[in-house]
């Protein structure tokens, strides 16, 4: 694990000789990593700078995107046709050809904990709960500090009394999803597999910032290239970093221009 992986942008040559003659196909995380962190998930709209980035790269290779999100919110807020979506950590698939969800039994689960959580943090300012079909975010932005720690117990008790889901965390959130063994790792490779986009000249790139995406970085490693967004030093299974979501997308501009160059 490393704390702050050669950045993919100003050591760009590098990373292209890493490609080793191969066409990219691309797996975009959304918050943090293209749209910057914003004070509620609403808020955290897409630059059309880089909407413009991600439809030039579509058409020079292939481009999907993997997001904690509900699959709906994730292709409106990106809004740009023909891609591979995968919304819910990856529980949600959507593609051109492709239609696929996992966990559907655990639906139940999830509507029972989305009741005894909005019961439970009804009274704690600032609480927010978001509902995606296959899990439950549960924010702490807005929370005043002291409060946070509450937040924290309800979801552990609730997490607690449906033992079907698992609770994992992020930026300024908890989640509850179906206990399964299925992450975005295990979506991106499913997305690799399915889609053909492994091997006949092709590497796959996961560019993410969150603990989620570590287990796309995981998945991906010796068979891919992983790319941590980090504006502070965080251990990591990525091999290359970028700063910011701005950055992020100057990067994915440069290789739109490069693969445009041929
Ligand atoms: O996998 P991602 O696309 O990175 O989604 C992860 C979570 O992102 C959203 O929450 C985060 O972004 C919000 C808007 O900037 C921010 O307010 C929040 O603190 C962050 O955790 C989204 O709302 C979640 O559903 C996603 O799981």
């Amino acid at each position: 694990m490393t704390l702050i992986p050669p950045s993919a942008f100003t050591e760009f040559d590098a990373f292209t000789a890493a490609l080793d003659g191969r066409i990219p196909a691309l797996f975009l995380d959304y918050d943090g990593t293209l749209a910057a962190i914003a004070p509620r998930p609403e808020l955290a709209v897409m630059p059309d700078e880089a909407r413009a980035v991600v439809q030039r790269l579509a058409a020079l290779c292939p481009v999907a995107f993997v997001s904690g999100r509900d699959l709906d919110d994730l292709m409106s807020m990106v809004a740009v046709d023909g891609l591979v979506y995968a919304g819910s950590h990856g529980f949600d698939l959507r593609g051109p050809d492709l239609r696929r969800q996992v966990g559907v039994e655990y639906v139940p689960d999830l509507d029972a904990a989305e009741r005894l959580l909005r019961d439970r943090l009804g009274g704690i300012a600032g609480a927010l709960v978001e509902r995606k079909r296959f899990a439950i975010a549960i924010h702490t932005r807005q929370v005043a500090p002291p409060d946070k720690p509450q937040v924290g117990e309800a979801v552990r008790v609730v997490a607690e009394a449906q033992p079907r889901l698992r609770m994992t965390g992020g930026k300024e959130l908890f989640e509850l999803r179906p206990n399964l063994p299925w992450d975005k790792g295990r979506a991106v490779v499913t997305l690799l597999e399915t889609l053909g986009l492994e091997g006949n000249g092709t590497l796959p790139i996961y560019l993410g910032d969150d603990e989620t995406d570590e287990d796309a970085f995981r998945a991906l490693a010796g068979r891919g290239i992983g790319i941590r967004v980090m504006e502070s030093p965080a251990e990591t299974a990525a091999i290359w970093s970028l700063q910011d979501p701005a950055e992020a997308t100057a990067f994915l501009g440069r290789l739109a221009d490069w693969l445009a160059e041929g």
